[in-house]
């Protein structure tokens, strides 16, 4: 009998543990849409609230058919939606806002993104200080520093807990190697660094398993402007929503795989980060080991070649404006 009620206990405590709610805000979206479905397939997610400002209920209602055992629940687009979207989520995934158009860079995305990251960053700050921000609103580089300067303004900032989600730079990369070497992209790790537009995409093809690849202009160009290659081809409809999403996925599931206590994830994304402080950058993206906490070790770059090297110092020049346009943002338009 004891020994029972012990047991019982053990289980108990252990799912208790375990129990993760993940909100997306965007969920009715190109990106949103597909994303929860693969949260909705996750079964380390227990409970999914899905908010937008128009069409969440209808997509919760959805997927929340799918035979997995998560609860899933759509918001109203009212204040009070929002915040119980929010209340008591481990994760936020942000896929809120517009994409680009053909001929567009993703700052010129700028002018309608950074309200809307910064208005849902205040009601995360509000909410769920405490919960995972991933940022997949563009232009990142830019929407990070914005969700940043919010969670200060509030007295509530946790650099550890701040994503910008670049995933998809890595998932390309490795992606487009297997295409060229004819391999498993499974088994192709290309570590990628900086931010997540352009020239500010550094691939690291020297550290990788063909460091042959570190002078292919062609491949750097692909995976710097990936995201163009799919702007293009859908022609006006948008940009990348299906593999991003597989890319914002991964991202929540290793999150949770470290919080439920598995050593040594590491994934790329785009933090507050002490590498190049030294030189005005406070954000960059490279490896980071995921822990409870969130960011438990942000990895050094490592040894570049001379082309990286070059990759590396025009990424800083845009990288720098970049950030500095979001704080920026923020200082003068704080909202209400
Ligand atoms: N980080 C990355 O690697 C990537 C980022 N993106 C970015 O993700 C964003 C979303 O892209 P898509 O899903 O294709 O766009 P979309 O237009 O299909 O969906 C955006 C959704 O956000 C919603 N929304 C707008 N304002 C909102 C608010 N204040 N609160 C809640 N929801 C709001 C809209 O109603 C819409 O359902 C874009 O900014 C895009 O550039 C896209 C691909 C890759
Ligand atoms: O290209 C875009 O605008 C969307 C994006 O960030 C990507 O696909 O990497």
């Amino acid at each position: 009998m004891f020994m029972a009620s012990r047991i019982q206990t053990r289980a108990f405590s252990a799912s208790a543990r375990n129990l993760s709610k993940v909100a997306v805000l965007g969920a009715a979206g190109g990106i949103g849409q597909p994303l929860s479905l693969l949260l909705k397939l996750n079964p380390r997610v227990t409970e999914l609230a899905l908010y937008d400002i128009r069409g969440a209920p209808g997509v919760a209602a959805d997927v929340s058919h799918v035979n997995t055992k998560s609860t899933v629940k759509g918001y109203e687009p009212t204040p009070s939606g929002l915040a119980n979207a929010l209340k008591g989520a481990e994760i936020v995934l942000i896929p809120a806002g517009v994409p680009r158009k053909p001929g567009m860079s993703r700052d010129d995305l700028f002018n309608t993104n950074a309200s809307i990251v910064r208005d849902l960053a205040k009601a995360c700050a509000d909410s769920c200080p405490e919960a995972n921000i991933l940022v997949i609103s563009n232009p990142v580089n830019s929407t990070v520093p914005i969700c940043a300067e919010v969670f200060k303004s509030k007295g509530v900032y946790n650099p550890k807990r701040l994503f910008g989600v670049t995933t998809l730079d890595v998932v390309r990369a490795s992606r487009f190697v297997s295409e060229i070497k004819k391999t498993d992209p499974a088994n192709e790790n290309v570590t990628v660094v900086g931010g997540h537009s352009g020239v500010t995409i550094v691939p690291l093809f020297s550290q990788s398993n063909h460091p042959d690849l570190s002078s292919n202009a062609e491949l750097i160009h692909r995976v710097q402007f990936g995201g163009d290659e799919v702007v293009k081809a859908k022609d006006g409809a948008g940009s990348a929503t299906l593999s991003m999403a597989m890319a914002g996925a991964r991202m929540a599931e290793s999150l949770l795989r470290a919080s439920q206590g598995e050593k040594g994830v590491i994934e790329p994304t785009f933090v507050d980060s002490p590498l190049y402080k030294d030189q005005g950058i406070d954000f960059f993206s490279s490896k980071v080991e995921l822990g409870p906490s969130g960011v438990e070790k942000i990895l050094p770059v490592g040894k570049v070649d001379a082309v990286e090297e070059k990759l590396l110092e025009a990424c800083f020049a845009d990288l720098k404006k970049n950030i500095a346009k979001g704080v920026a943002f923020v200082k003068e338009n704080p909202g209400n």
